[in-house]
């Protein structure tokens, strides 16, 4: 085992070759993991002492009675109560929660933003997130929030945890490390990380400048959903997501943790790292996973599925087959369907569906869906492909074609989504986005016959 003299390193398990992620494969595991050998206790979780004298603590993710518990037990250095105890409500305004619906903001509408672009400031996750839509509430652990980030510097001697949500994490452009409790976790584009509520960490920036989508989930946490008549494979395997192997910090500095709690932002002073736990073993763990390695199940012979046939992950809302968000997932893919009409149909839909671009072209919007922009199709307003789209699709030759250079995703709701200020007046909004669909033509002239 290494130990690391850069009193900002992590000593890393299980090599200890300097610092590099570490990872652990599937989806909802029961993981044990140790960076010291004999960190965790054999057989139990509270011994009376502790080997090196570390401190058992248990995170739960859900209610202690809850019928199938996600909680981790962590062996650290000090208790997480070790800290000031004291807090201080700070004013992060660009990250907003839900309930926010602004009077003279008019949330229903078909929106679409071309990417926030970078500034010069130094912007780090706190101060680089910028909300664009919030559903639902966070005090009643209901509904959702979308965010862009523009990161641009790594946090130092501060860390951060939301008690509101869980965080999914799609970043467009830059690679993010996740330094936290429970170990390291690194992204790029194509891939997403998942912050369970409650965690702690630091955001580092290891290529920037870093933009990229946040999915604030305030409900249940997102899992695989159920496959039904799909059978055991494709979709997302839980194989494919991965969660960090231990890694800590043994560093007294001075540090702030900003605790994001019912929409509010406090900070409180701490005189070490807070990532200091050196072994930890539960089921209640950040994940990363490649978006590649999301096998798409799709028509093979006509017509065109609900696109909840893309589903990567669904945050249940307690009603059944109502989710209170899915992530789904645009990526490559071959389309084959005979006599059909290829891209999405024209629809109004009860759930409001939040679209990013991560690369490429959306099928249904050739152009003006950029990387790194942004669409909301609010509670049954309609939308559909543009004419362009339209015109192509309804007169291409059908034959076996690769969708190529395409990634984009959805967070869809149960909930409206209402505008933020900043989505409203500062994101560059495309004024002209509806009209895309305004020349559409009439094609009925009354007499039958395909057209
Ligand atoms: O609106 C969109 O582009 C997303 C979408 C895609 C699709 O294939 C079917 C329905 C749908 O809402
Ligand atoms: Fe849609």
């Amino acid at each position: 085992m290494n130990r690391q003299t850069d009193p900002h390193s992590m000593i890393q398990a299980p090599s200890g070759a300097g610092i590099t992620a570490g990872y652990m494969p599937g989806f909802g595991n029961d993981f044990e993991t140790e960076a010291l050998p004999g960190a965790l206790p054999e057989g139990m979780n509270s011994p009376q002492k502790c080997n090196y004298g570390l401190y058992g603590e248990q995170l739960s993710g859900t209610a202690f009675t809850h019928e199938r518990p996600e909680r981790t037990w962590c062996y650290r250095i000090r208790p997480s109560v070790k800290h000031s105890g004291r807090y201080a409500r700070i004013d992060l305004p660009h990250w907003v929660s839900a309930p926010h619906v602004i009077e003279d903001v008019t949330s229903l509408g078909q929106y679409r933003w071309d990417p926030v672009p970078h500034s010069d400031a130094d912007l780090t996750w706190l101060t680089g997130m910028r909300t664009m839509t919030t559903a639902g509430d966070v005090n009643t652990q209901v509904g959702m929030a979308s965010h862009i980030y523009l990161v641009t510097a790594s946090m130092k001697d501060a860390y951060f945890y939301s008690a509101d949500s869980e965080l999914l994490v799609v970043p467009q452009e830059g690679r993010l490390r996740f330094c936290t409790e429970l170990g390291i976790i690194d992204v790029a584009p194509q891939e997403i990380a998942i912050l369970p509520r409650g965690l702690v960490y630091r955001v580092e920036v290891l290529e920037g400048p870093c933009r990229g989508f946040v999915c604030e989930n305030y409900g249940q946490k997102f899992e695989l959903p159920g496959r039904g008549p799909i059978g055991a494979n494709c979709m997302a395997n839980p194989r494919d997501f991965k969660a960090p192997v231990a890694a800590f910090e043994d560093r007294e500095a001075p540090s702030t943790l900003t605790i994001k709690w019912c929409g509010q932002f406090h900070e409180t002073q701490i005189g070490h790292s807070p990532l200091d736990v050196v072994g930890w073993h539960g089921n209640y763990a950040p994940l990363k996973y490649d978006l590649k390695t999301y096998c798409p199940v799709g028509a093979i012979l006509f017509d065109h599925p609900d696109p909840s046939i893309f589903t990567v992950l669904t945050a249940p809302s307690g009603q059944p087959g109502t989710a209170n968000i899915d992530f789904v997932l645009f990526r490559e893919r071959w389309m084959v369907a005979e006599d059909t009409f290829r891209p999405p149909w024209y629809h109004k839909n009860i759930m409001s569906e939040l679209m990013g671009n991560i690369y490429g072209q959306y099928d249904a919007k050739p152009k003006g869906f950029v990387p790194g922009g942004m669409s909301l199709h609010n509670m049954m307003l309609p939308h559909g492909p543009d004419k362009t789209a339209f015109e192509r699709a309804s007169n291409a030759k059908l034959e076996a074609e690769k969708l190529d250079n395409t990634m984009s995703f959805m967070f869809e709701t149960r909930f409206p989504q209402h505008l933020t200020r900043f989505a409203a007046d500062d994101a560059p909004l495309q004024d002209d986005y509806i009209d895309c669909w305004s020349d559409i033509e009439k094609k009925f002239d009354g007499t039958p016959g395909r057209k």
